[in-house]
């Protein structure tokens, strides 16, 4: 039997595109999966769940000599994102988009796996398929419920990230730190409501988080190593509900990013002392909510992404290029504290549509390049 077809990946990535779900919601994209994953009837394939995280899906493949356990991880959750690509299999859940590309991740995860199916890998397998990447940490809440233990540790780690930056097929990815770490800021301002005529009697939370979103952008400017940069960014701010009535309460949402630990910690105690600040001077209270959870700068192992680039470059087959790291966040990064491995960029070539956009659409080119370039070098790493 061969490996999945182009068309066959497209007919799968084209059905997980129409059910796009939330962290830690993905009852039918898992439903979708053990189906398909089941329906190859493999005896050397164990497939099992993660109570703790239900909907995860973990797969292990016997290999026939094994020397170690190879791992690979797909996250497999949306985004809250109302689709406006106007694709025939355009998302049916609204208000709800794969439009960070996880069902190409998922896609090319399973093309993978069927190809190891179809010819048994020397060494073990495990293919994590893990919920909650956007927010809630999926990755770390498998390693912490103990998902990883005894024949289902990976002594080395692989991934991917899909990139509308690429050309369709590319994969990139560099020695060192890929993508930031990130921090997540959730803060509440409250003051007193009042008439919009009398702000002396009322105390303005819209005010306070209007200064706060000010002065956070110093933290960037004036706490970080220009070098080493970062981001501070609010991205959602609701306060008030009408233009005459003072705002007694405003609510931000946020994110901190850097590539280094330390700056990530240095930047959590600036945003926490400039929201104090805030308070203290507009008398308002302040409840401030940082989660890092799993979101970890992506490390990528020394030696085994040496030897990926290696292979890589050598095979006139894949197109692979080198890449400066970015500051998006990718909660592997835990995964890659725990186990050595690498995490790649595969080219989705949409240059217009940045991930999270409502109109991204990847290049289903992408999917075959995607597949062979993990197929390759997980047979070559197998060999070693
Ligand atoms: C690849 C990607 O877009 N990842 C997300 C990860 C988000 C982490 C966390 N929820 C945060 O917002 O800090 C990203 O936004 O980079």
């Amino acid at each position: 039997m061969p490996d999945l077809t182009a068309a066959e990946l497209s007919t799968i990535r084209e059905d997980l595109h129409r059910i796009p779900e939330l962290a830690l919601h993905e009852t039918r994209t898992h439903e979708y999966l053990r189906k398909l994953i089941g329906s190859w009837q493999v005896p050397f394939m164990e497939v099992t769940g993660i109570p703790a995280v239900p909907t995860a899906i973990l797969v292990h493949l016997a290999g026939t000599n094994p020397q170690r356990t190879i791992g690979y991880r797909t996250d497999i959750d949306a985004l809250p994102v109302t689709e406006e690509t106007g694709l025939d299999f355009a998302s049916t859940i609204p208000g709800q988009m794969h439009a960070c590309g996880h069902d190409v991740h998922m896609t090319v995860a399973l093309g993978v796996l069927r190809h190891f199916t179809l010819n048994q890998p020397r060494d073990n397998m495990v293919f994590f398929f893990q919920p909650a990447e956007e927010n809630d940490f999926g990755g770390k809440r498998a390693y912490d419920a103990g998902a990883f233990a005894g024949k289902w540790r990976p002594d080395e780690f692989y991934g991917l990230h899909d990139n509308p930056d690429l050309p369709a097929g590319q994969i990139a990815t560099r020695l060192g730190t890929l993508f930031a770490g990130t921090t997540e800021i959730h803060l509440t301002f409250t003051g007193v409501s009042g008439h919009a005529a009398f702000p002396h009697q009322a105390n303005d939370a819209l005010v306070a988080a209007a200064a706060f979103v000010m002065q956070v952008q110093t933290v960037v400017s004036r706490n970080v190593d220009p070098v080493r940069g970062g981001v501070v960014t609010i991205g959602d701010l609701h306060a008030g509900t009408i233009g005459n009535v003072i705002a007694g309460s405003a609510h931000l949402d946020g994110t901190i990013r850097a590539f280094r630990q330390v700056d990530i910690e240095m930047m959590q105690k600036r945003v926490r002392a400039i929201a104090d600040g805030v308070g203290a001077t507009y008398g308002v209270q302040v409840d401030l909510n940082l989660i890092q959870g799993g979101y970890m700068p992506v490390e990528n192992d020394p030696q085994l992404t040496a030897d990926l680039i290696a292979f890589m470059r050598q095979d006139a087959t894949i197109d692979f290029a080198d890449i400066a790291p970015a500051m998006t966040g990718e909660d592997f990064g835990f995964l890659l504290q725990k186990f050595p491995g690498t995490m790649v960029w595969l080219g989705v070539g949409d240059p217009g549509h940045p991930l999270h956009s409502s109109k991204m659409s990847p290049d289903e080119a992408a999917l075959l390049p995607g597949v062979s370039g993990f197929v390759k070098f997980l047979t070559h790493r197998m060999a070693e």
